[in-house]
């Protein structure tokens, strides 16, 4: 979940002068190209939410493969005449300023258009975090309230229906069954939110507000059983 440590380091030496001309050449290219994704094209946050990392809307830009130099790379060219202005102008800032060369001192204003999911997120009370959470994670003997019991055992959905009350909150999420209640007052969706979740499948409520939260982490420890879903 945490990927501060993820950085690649590699030897960097002066720039030859071919390698000078291929770096400007490349940033006249990049004028005129702007940056896009899916939130750009979402009217309804409960739906674009859910795919952050989908290709580009077919409607909203032309995609090719191009080269500089020894670079390739995929462009998106989102810079026709009939974007809306509304869209354009939302979260304008300069791109690059600066430089020594001809066509870095060209560059300007450049629009990077970027309409963000509205987020439905619940400010979370004191002790409650998300870092919080993992603490409780890693010191808590007995989250999912096993009590001795074995979590690799079969659950039926019957059983599962059973468990709504305070302490014991049940859900099925990926063919597995946990005990959410005490992810409750840490999850960032809210209390009114997770509680849909309880005593049923909510697999397809999860992937709707947030395909990308890694639940198998977070409610490891939160884990029952799995899901009988022979009967
Ligand atoms: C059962 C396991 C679930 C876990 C572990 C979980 C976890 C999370 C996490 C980590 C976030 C923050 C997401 C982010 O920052 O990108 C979040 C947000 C949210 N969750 Fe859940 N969630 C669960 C179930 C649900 C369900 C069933 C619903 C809806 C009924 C729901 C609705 C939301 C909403 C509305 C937000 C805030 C909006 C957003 O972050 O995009 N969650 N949840």
């Amino acid at each position: 979940m945490d990927n501060d440590n993820d950085f690649t380091f590699c030897q960097v030496s002066s720039p030859s002068d071919q390698e000078d001309h291929e770096t400007k050449k490349l940033v006249s290219d990049v004028r005129g190209i702007t940056i896009e994704d899916e939130f750009s094209n979402g009217s309804n946050s409960s739906q674009s939410s859910g795919f952050l990392w989908n290709e580009a809307p077919k409607n909203t830009a032309s995609k090719r493969q191009d080269k500089v130099g020894s670079l390739s790379f995929n462009v998106i060219d989102t810079s026709s005449p009939k974007q809306s202005s509304e869209q354009s102008s939302e979260l304008s800032r300069p791109v690059a300023s600066g430089g020594t060369g001809d066509s870095v001192n060209k560059i300007q204003e450049r629009t990077v258009s970027r309409k963000p999911a509205p987020r439905a997120k619940v400010p979370f009370e004191k002790g409650y975090s998300q870092m919080d959470w993992l603490k409780l994670t890693r010191t808590h003997p007995d989250l999912a309230d096993l009590k001795g019991q074995s979590n690799k055992r079969l659950i039926s959905m019957n059983e599962v229906k059973q468990h709504q009350k305070e302490g014991s909150m049940w859900t099925v999420l990926k063919g597995r069954v946990y005990n959410i209640s005490p992810y409750m007052r840490f999850h960032p969706g809210g209390v009114d939110m997770l509680m849909q979740a309880v005593g049923k499948d909510c697999t397809s409520l999860f992937n709707k507000y947030h395909a990308w939260v890694n639940a198998e982490f977070l409610l490891e420890k939160c884990l029952v059983g799995t899901l009988d879903d022979s009967k």
